[in-house]
């Protein structure tokens, strides 16, 4: 039988539909599933894409099943099942044998499993991929890390299988070790800042305007029209359409207000923190599900102090909830592209920052009509915080005003908006020259004799504080 070209571990949404995506493009490729029984399913299911899948039942027939030298993507849940995988499959595989782990990861796995496959001498990529089911079938965004001829090797296939922005496809290489995984983190920390502030916008809409899902539906539609156009705005209005089959009301009114998550927001934040670098809005987005979650605790503390929510009044438009939320999707991408900087310094990967916008404008859950215009501020001056680039701050003078009414209303009636009242606070913390860290520094000085700079440069690092107790 003919060798496959690529081998696939894990037939579950993502890798089933990776697999289909692959095969359709014309890439005969050989699959493997812990469970034997999903691959003869996956199989049978696939149609005229079956002549181009090999299902294998035992690791040792996925290895033999693939042509030398091989490429095996692992498309698994992220921490211990990928080191057991990799564990299972290098002694069957030759030195030149490629695994790539196409799932989300910790960077600092990738980066120790880089470092273990280098110094075995064989290849080894972490590559993200954003996009979901239906991205993962057909076209998801690729972020490519790890030895860049190894990338080269696979190259063709992901750019056959990626999304196109205008026929560009939406898969490169970020760069070495764990890079890829990283850009793949801080996208997934944006996804939970971007569907964070549509639900900051959508509980105003609901608690504060009284307006229905269907009536809400209609808004977040006439938005994905505007500068919003996006594939989160999209994917909003068409839940808040939805109906619940079993008992007609709308979906959202039967769902659990109480979000799950994996972990990739998380890495974000806790990243960002190791880096010092600020995204309050990606860290308001993980506190805000984190709170979500704890609906016991919600309950007591509206018998205790009242509901939160109370109506707006009339206080706010329909047009400043969408200017706030322009407003906000531009701080809070600024301050991802600015952790992709920093952490770019940190490790010497030399992030292109555009090139990750790039890979972003199309397949990816972020995909937005924005990341077109921030991929070409980036390409100006990467140096430059995107707020600072002219078409972003023109933007940002323009809405502004939007966030400060909509944040300012929102406190004054009981609406918890953490992400875009911490992108407010951000953005007014960076455009002040003169800012309160001065007094942060004489407490600092005063309890433990820190020292500080003074502002007419002469060298008495010390407060007179003495003198006062
Ligand atoms: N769902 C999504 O939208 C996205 C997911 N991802 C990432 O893709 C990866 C796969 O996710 P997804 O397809 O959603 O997950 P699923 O839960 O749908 O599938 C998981 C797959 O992994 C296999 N698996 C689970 N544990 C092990 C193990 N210990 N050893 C070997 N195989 C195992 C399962 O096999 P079995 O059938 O035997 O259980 C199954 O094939 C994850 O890293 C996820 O974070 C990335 C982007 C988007
Ligand atoms: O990577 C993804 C999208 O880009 C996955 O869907 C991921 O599972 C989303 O994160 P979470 O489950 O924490 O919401």
């Amino acid at each position: 039988m003919e060798q496959a070209e690529i081998g696939l571990v894990g037939l579950g949404v993502m890798g089933a539909a990776l697999a289909l995506n692959i095969a359709e493009k014309g890439h005969r490729i050989a699959v493997w599933n812990r469970t034997g029984a999903v691959t003869e399913a996956f199989h049978a299911g696939a149609g005229a894409l079956a002549a181009r899948i090999v299902p294998t039942q035992s690791l040792t027939d996925l290895v033999a099943a693939i042509r030398p030298p091989r490429a095996v993507i692992l498309m698994i849940p992220a921490g211990e099942a990928v080191d057991q995988q990799i564990a299972a499959l290098r002694p069957l595989m030759g030195p030149d044998d490629l695994i790539i782990d196409a799932g989300n990861a910790d960077f600092h796995d990738t980066e120790r499993r880089a470092a273990t496959a280098e110094a075995a001498g064989v290849p080894f990529l972490g590559i993200g991929v954003s996009g979901g089911e239906e991205g993962a079938r057909h076209g998801p965004s690729i972020m490519g890390g790890g030895p860049k001829a190894a990338w080269e090797r696979v190259r063709p296939v992901m750019e056959a299988i990626a999304a196109r922005h205008q026929g560009t496809p939406c898969a490169a290489w970020m760069g070495p070790g764990g890079a890829g995984h990283f850009v793949k983190t801080v996208h997934n920390g944006i996804e939970y800042a971007d569907m964070q502030m549509i639900a900051e916008a959508y509980g105003l809409m609901r608690d504060g305007m009284g307006m229905s899902a269907a009536e809400i539906a209609d808004v977040f539609a006439a938005w994905n029209e505007g500068p919003l156009r996006s594939y989160l705005i999209e994917i909003s209005a068409a839940v808040a359409r939805a109906s619940d089959p079993e008992t007609g009301a709308a979906m959202l009114d039967v769902i659990l207000d109480a979000a799950g998550q994996k972990g990739t927001g998380r890495w974000t934040a806790i990243e960002a923190q190791h880096l010092a670098t600020p995204v309050p809005v990606i860290e308001a987005a993980v506190m805000a599900r984190n709170v979500s979650a704890r609906l016991n605790e919600r309950r007591a503390g509206e018998a205790v102090f009242g509901p939160g929510p109370q109506p707006l009044g009339g206080a706010l438009t329909l047009a400043d909830l969408e200017g706030a939320l322009i407003a906000g999707k531009i701080l809070c991408y600024a301050q991802g592209f600015g952790m992709l900087a920093a952490a770019s310094v940190a490790q010497g990967w030399g992030l292109d920052l555009s090139a990750a916008a790039r890979v972003w404008r199309a397949g990816c859950i972020i995909r937005s009509d924005m990341l077109d215009p921030m991929a070409a501020a980036l390409g100006e001056d990467p140096a430059r915080n995107l707020i600072l680039s002219p078409a972003f701050a023109a933007l940002l003078q323009r809405h502004q005003g939007a966030l400060r009414r909509v944040t300012a209303s929102a406190a004054l009636n009981g609406h918890g908006l953490p992400a875009l009242s911490s992108g407010l606070a951000w953005f007014d913390l960076m455009r002040s020259a003169r800012g309160t860290a001065n007094m942060l520094q004489a407490q600092r000085d005063f309890f433990g004799a820190h020292g500080f700079q003074r502002l007419d440069g002469k060298p008495i690092p010390h407060g007179p504080w003495g003198k006062h107790m």
